[in-house]
């Protein structure tokens, strides 16, 4: 058991819960896209963690690129406007594209970049999210193909989820004590 950060409330998901979870999606994506060399598309930053993990857990040709989107900035909340910070080097015309996110929460990250990148041309377009927040109430109808595990509706950090930039490097996924955030 790793020792807890101060500023979490609760572990949810241990390194070895992570790992199990990660492991079972790598299966799922090998055996969906075997003859498919997907194009897997890491949302930075958050992604990257989930990221460099998942693509050693598939087993079949793929090739990677980065998008950089935000619409958290320092904050808790959605500031409800994504930002392209960086886009694809790659041109994805006929392309099986896999979107990685770290997590879904209002839905607005993944709303925005799947209408932008279904816009492109490619073969199909899947995402792959290691969380999906249960939040009350509607959000845009997002149903990733591949789901890691669902969290409670509560600020999320650890295993690349941030609060201002920190907390990323926590090898566990975890709950952020509120006054923390609310200070
Ligand atoms: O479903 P949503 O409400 O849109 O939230 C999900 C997004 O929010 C976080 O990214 P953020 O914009 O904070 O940037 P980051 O990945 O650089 O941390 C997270 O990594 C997802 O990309
Ligand atoms: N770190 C973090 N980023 C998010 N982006 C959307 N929801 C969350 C969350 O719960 N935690
Ligand atoms: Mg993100």
């Amino acid at each position: 058991m790793e020792t807890l950060h101060p500023d979490v409330k609760e572990v949810l998901f241990s390194e070895e819960d992570i790992r199990a979870i990660v492991s079972r999606m790598g299966k799922e994506i090998s055996r969906d896209y075997a003859d498919k060399n997907p194009l897997i598309v890491a949302v930075l930053r958050g992604a990257v963690v989930f990221t460099a993990d998942l693509m050693r857990a598939i087993s079949c040709p793929l090739s990677i690129d980065f998008m950089a989107v935000s619409s958290y900035g320092e904050a808790a909340k959605s500031s409800g406007v994504v930002r392209i910070v960086k886009d694809l080097d790659t041109k994805i015309e006929g392309r099986n594209v896999l979107i990685v996110e770290d997590i879904l929460d209002s839905g607005l990250t993944l709303s925005y970049l799947i209408e932008l990148l279904k816009g492109r041309g490619p073969a199909s377009v899947e995402v792959a999210a290691f969380l999906v927040k249960d939040v009350e109430g509607n959000r845009p109808a997002i149903d990733p193909r591949y789901v890691g595990t669902h969290v409670p509706d509560e600020f999320i950090v650890g295993y690349g989820l941030d609060y201002a930039e920190r907390y990323r490097n926590l090898p566990y996924i975890g709950i952020l004590k509120p006054e923390v955030y609310s200070k």
